[in-house]
């Protein structure tokens, strides 16, 4: 099958060669300078899904319709990236891998004639330089669209996927993206400290932070009447009673996470943004639980100061120390909480 990918990023990177290693023809776009070094050296993966090199056409823009296409930017780049190939693209099948509420509307917006589809993931890839990605947690991935069941089309290409990597058809996608949302919880204090999700996970006053900001989303998402898509051992049902626990008690959900992501240190995808000096697609984590809080008549305090301070060190490019960290959530319980 003819697959193409856009964005030669950690995901675009590590799809591309486990589609390439399950026998698919990959075409890949990239900008420059990534672009002639991903045509020189292929794409080399490391890590969890074990040594593969793949050798991929690589583009500036696609010359031709794939059978299947993934769209592997960050949220903020997606709409110019689909436009910049939507005569191509639209009537044929496209995947937004993506973080955030709105990737898959945001395609079909831009492509009326394809049948669009959100895939989300919980591996962690690390984007080591252009060509080259590192898996630090190798996990499962879940593909849909909508909120029923998932469809025959969803079936058929939760099939193609699974050869290549392991991924399940998701019920109530849109569900399954909120629950996502909790989960991202985890990217914005890595991007704020420099720490990994695991340094995170361990600091006692900083857990206290992720677990508020998890349980707000929660409490949004209810307050949106959102049912809450079943992904990695969470529920709607689990997710409501998390909720409402004391935090001392709710800390538990980003221990479970930390195990789960095992011992190699992960840098989340947001921080990995900070690092190679781009603009983070926070306003589509954090800030799309403030904007949902907002439509449902009420603030999310926790992930708006979370939103704020990545938007800080996006342009201070200073990490804030864990106690400059406390000491901003120390004012925000004084003053507005
Ligand atoms: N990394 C991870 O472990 C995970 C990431 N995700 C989500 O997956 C999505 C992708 O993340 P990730 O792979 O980490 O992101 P990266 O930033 O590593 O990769 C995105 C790539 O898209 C490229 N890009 C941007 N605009 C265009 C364009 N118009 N044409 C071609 N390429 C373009 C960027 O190129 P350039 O470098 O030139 O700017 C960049 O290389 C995000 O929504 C993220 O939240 C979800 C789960 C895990
Ligand atoms: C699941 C997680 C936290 C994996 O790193 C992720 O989605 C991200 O980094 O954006």
């Amino acid at each position: 099958m003819r697959i193409a990918v856009i964005g030669a990023g950690a995901l675009g990177g590590l799809f591309a060669t486990l589609f390439a290693r399950a026998g698919h023809d990959l075409t890949i776009t990239a900008r420059e300078v990534a672009r002639s070094l991903i045509r020189e050296n292929g794409i080399r993966l490391t890590g969890g899904y074990g040594d593969a090199q793949c050798r991929v056409l690589v583009r500036e823009i696609l010359t031709e319709t794939p059978d299947l296409t993934l769209i592997c930017t960050k949220a903020q780049d997606a709409a110019a990236a689909i436009a910049e190939n939507a005569e191509l693209l639209d009537g044929s099948p496209v995947i937004v891998v993506q973080n955030g509420l709105d990737g898959v509307r945001i395609a079909q917006d831009l492509l009326p004639n394809s049948e669009c589809f959100g895939l989300l993931t919980l591996i962690a890839a690390h984007y080591i330089g252009p060509g080259r990605v590192r898996v630090t947690t190798a996990a499962s991935s879940y593909l849909g669209r909508g909120n029923g069941k998932a469809d025959a089309a969803t079936q058929h290409w939760q099939a193609v996927l699974d050869e290549a990597f392991p991924t399940f058809a998701a019920e109530d996608f849109v569900g399954a993206q909120w629950t996502k949302l909790v989960v991202n919880m985890l990217n914005a204090l890595p991007a704020i400290t420099g720490l990994s999700v695991q340094a995170i996970i361990a600091d006692a006053p900083l857990r206290r932070i992720l677990t508020e900001s998890m349980q707000e989303t929660v409490q949004v998402g209810m307050a949106r009447h959102v049912t809450f898509g079943s992904l990695q051992g969470m529920s709607d049902r689990s997710l409501r009673v998390f909720a409402r626990l004391p935090v001392a008690l709710g800390q538990t959900l980003p221990l479970r996470m930390g195990a789960k992501m095992g011992p190699v240190a992960n840098l989340g995808s947001t921080l990995q943004s900070i690092k190679r000096a781009h603009l983070t697609e926070i306003d589509h984590l954090n800030g799309a639980v403030v904007r949902q809080a907002e439509l449902a008549g009420r603030r999310a305090p926790v992930n708006a100061l979370l939103t704020a301070l990545v938007h800080e060190v996006e342009i201070s490019r200073e990490f804030l120390k864990p106690a400059q960290v406390m000491a901003r959530f120390d004012q925000l319980t004084a003053t507005s909480r």
